[in-house]
């Protein structure tokens, strides 16, 4: 395998610098959609996985904002990149019919940022054609060139890829061509802290969408949050739809037990956004909360390997997914 020479030089080419002091609205915080497209085996499920690292995607809440599944949430000091799916564009079938469906119009509606994946080590083909075509169709909207791989091939071939990018980007979008150019590999980390660089470039100003925390470093507690948001959301997913945050407070093993017959004491916050979601989540009497902390409570005893007694509380915090201060409050 060839790998190009300078691999530390980070480098990308750029016609933008959308930040500018203007959006300073939330300190500076940047936060926003991205997906990444490309035809099948381009590298996009490597790149999401190495852009997120290691931190467990947390989906124990939902913004409004999207109905799409999340890939994975890249947090930084001053910004958040939330990559979301396109279950079309994965799908060969679809790329080649003759227009993307509508899941696929909303879903490159609705993100801030474009990552568009082509191969260092394959020629541009019409598949890549057909999907940039596309992405110069959904109009005004940041569009990323990835060119993946950049390990298997040499300097010059990625050069060569580099420009014939360029040229596509040129061909559909007219001179302007593509917001920037960045190559990568995801497999040996090159570059990979620039595409969320880029990426998180196009962020409009925001507060955090996603509480971030201690959570996503601790995929116990992440799996815990996410079993508990599961076994909460069984049933009710209709009129609790994206309004749920389930926050794992503590994990602490209870005093006093032996070490053979041990106990974990896991209290964890649900948040809800109205009274009457409080309501559907406890149901008559504790009835359905009860059913929510067994059903989880077995989930997390396996996951943990060990007895757990679930302490569940439900609380109302109006608009918390909105409203940084309420974040704040929540330890976000
Ligand atoms: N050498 C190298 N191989 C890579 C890199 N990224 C992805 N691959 C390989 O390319 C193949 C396809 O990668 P995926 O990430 O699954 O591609 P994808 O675009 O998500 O594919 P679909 O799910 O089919 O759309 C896999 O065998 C990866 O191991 C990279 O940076 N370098």
């Amino acid at each position: 395998m060839t790998r190009p020479t300078q691999r530390n030089r980070e480098f990308h080419v750029s016609k933008q610098n959308k930040k500018s002091d203007a959006d300073d609205a939330y300190g500076g915080f940047h936060a926003g959609f991205s997906v990444l497209v490309g035809r099948p085996n381009a590298g996009k499920s490597t790149l999401t996985n190495a852009l997120v690292g290691q931190k467990v995607a947390i989906t124990s809440a939902k913004p409004q904002t999207t109905r799409h599944t999340i890939r994975g949430i890249v947090h930084r000091e001053d910004a958040q990149l939330i990559l979301v799916d396109t279950p079309g564009l994965h799908r060969p079938r679809t790329l080649l019919g003759k227009r993307l469906n509508d899941l696929v119009a909303d879903t490159l509606a609705e993100v801030d940022a474009i990552g568009f994946c082509l191969p260092a080590n394959e020629k541009i083909g019409p598949g890549d054609k057909y999907i940039a075509a596309q992405l110069a169709a959904v109009g005004r909207k940041p569009i990323v060139a990835i060119v993946t791989k950049a390990d298997t091939v040499d300097r010059q071939a990625l050069t060569e890829q580099l420009l014939a990018v360029a040229a596509l980007g040129r061909d559909v979008m007219g001179e302007a061509g593509w917001a920037d150019i960045v190559p990568v590999s995801a497999t040996d980390g090159f570059q990979v802290s620039t595409v969320a660089d880029v990426l998180i470039g196009h962020m409009p100003s925001s507060p955090p969408l996603y509480p971030d925390g201690e959570l996503t470093d601790e995929p116990e507690a992440v799996m815990i949050a996410e079993l508990i948001r599961e076994a909460a959301l069984e049933g009710v997913r209709d009129e609790l739809p994206h309004s749920l945050a389930v926050v794992v407070e503590e994990i602490v093993p209870r005093e006093g037990r032996t070490e053979d017959n041990p106990l974990l004491d896991v209290r964890v916050n649900l948040y809800v956004e109205r009274p009457s979601q409080k309501a559907i989540i406890i149901g008559k009497g504790g009835s359905r909360l009860r059913e929510v902390g067994t059903n989880a409570r077995k989930g997390i005893e396996t996951l943990l390997g060990t007895r757990i007694y679930l302490d569940l509380h439900v609380k109302v915090a109006k608009d918390w997914q909105r409203d940084p201060k309420q974040l704040v409050k929540l330890g976000f």
